[in-house]
């Protein structure tokens, strides 16, 4: 992978940044207002009731804030939380080890759940529904099952794809949460936020700008505001003004909605080569040689959501705003 700006992969080199923007509490979590209104009264309930709080479903596209936000439901909850995620548990023992090795009421986070093997998703199930672990003792005829209490604690898992979670494993949760695209107005916040933290100052503009380049999503608005620092720095006297952050994203290819060069690739194909025909997402992919997993996670989704993308049942179509936006005429208007 290059160093494309708009991928919300986490990459190494930001990890060190990434944690000290992090929210650590609910109060400095910013939109997801309907999500938060709810966990904030499930969280106080549980603590009232001194039980670990129901098991926690977060999905929504890359760079949301679900891993941010299952570190703050640990933190409110006043309790330890323990990461792994769905590709590291390889064998149903080592789920076992992380379960029994969790006090009472902890928070284990699964990240990318829908990767859990089968047979460690089958050890899940009465963990989750009955805080137990059947353990399976000798071979053969002798073969005996054993069942041992866990302490009662919260399973969180985290997705970018619901769809693809067994039934049996999306109904053990008790919660199951959307992450929504953040609007302008909270990306500028979390912008204006992030500035504070670096250091920088950020005039409103900027912030703004910065904000309706960022897809929606914080971790670009972070990773745009890192970049626009560097080139104030270097161009300027550090401050982040408008014209330095307009220019600096021009630079970064990123155009004013916020799309890179890989969303115009896909949208130009769509408009030109395929002539407005709906196109199937393997065909997009090999057209423009990315891979149809990413288009589908981190590209789509966006486009949907601003109403240059269409999903039919024959396949991907732009839409006439998406025409607009590219500047190539609709074909038959
Ligand atoms: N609500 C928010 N308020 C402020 N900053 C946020 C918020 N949500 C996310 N962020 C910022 O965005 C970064 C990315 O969020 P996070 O890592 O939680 O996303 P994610 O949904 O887990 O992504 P992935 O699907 O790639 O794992 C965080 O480090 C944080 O700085
Ligand atoms: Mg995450």
């Amino acid at each position: 992978m290059d160093d494309r700006i708009i991928s919300a992969n986490l990459m190494m080199e930001d990890q060190a940044v990434e944690l000290s923007l992090r929210p650590r509490y609910l109060a400095e979590y910013i939109g997801q207002t309907q999500v938060k209104e709810n966990l904030k009264i499930y969280i106080e309930a549980a603590k009232m009731r001194k039980e670990a709080l129901d098991h926690v479903l977060l999905y929504g596209p890359p760079g949301l804030g679900k891993t941010t936000l299952s570190n703050i439901i640990a933190n409110e909850l006043g309790v330890s939380l323990r990461t792994t995620s769905g590709p590291a548990i390889e064998r149903p023992g080592d789920l076992a080890a992380l379960l029994t090795n969790l006090q009472e009421g902890d928070v284990l986070f699964i990240d990318e759940i829908h990767r859990l093997h089968r047979t460690v998703e089958e050890v899940l199930y009465p963990a989750m529904e009955d805080f137990a672990l059947d353990i399976m003792i000798g071979k053969g005829p002798s073969a005996r099952s054993v069942r041992l209490d866990l302490p009662p604690f919260t399973l969180i898992g985290a997705t970018t794809r619901a769809g693809l979670l067994s039934a049996p494993l999306r109904d053990r949760f008790g919660v199951v949460s959307r992450l929504e695209f953040y609007t302008v107005d909270e990306l500028a916040f979390i912008v204006e936020r992030a500035s504070e933290i670096l250091n920088v100052s950020t005039v409103g503009e900027a912030a703004s700008e910065i904000a309706m380049r960022s897809r929606g999503t914080p971790r670009i608005a972070n990773r745009l505001l890192k970049r626009v620092r560097d080139f104030a720095q270097v161009r300027g006297d550090g401050v982040i003004t408008h014209d330095i952050a307009r220019s600096a994203l021009e630079l970064l290819q990123v155009d004013p909605m916020g799309l890179d060069s890989i969303d115009h690739k896909m949208l130009h194909a769509m408009m030109t080569t395929f002539a407005g025909r709906p196109v199937g997402l393997d065909t997009i992919a090999a057209t423009i040689g990315e891979e149809g997993q990413t288009i589908e996670d981190v590209y789509e989704p966006y486009l949907m959501q601003i109403g240059f993308l269409q999903r039919t049942p024959r396949g991907r179509i732009a839409t006439e705003s998406a025409y607009r936006h590219i500047g190539i005429p609709m074909p038959g208007r």
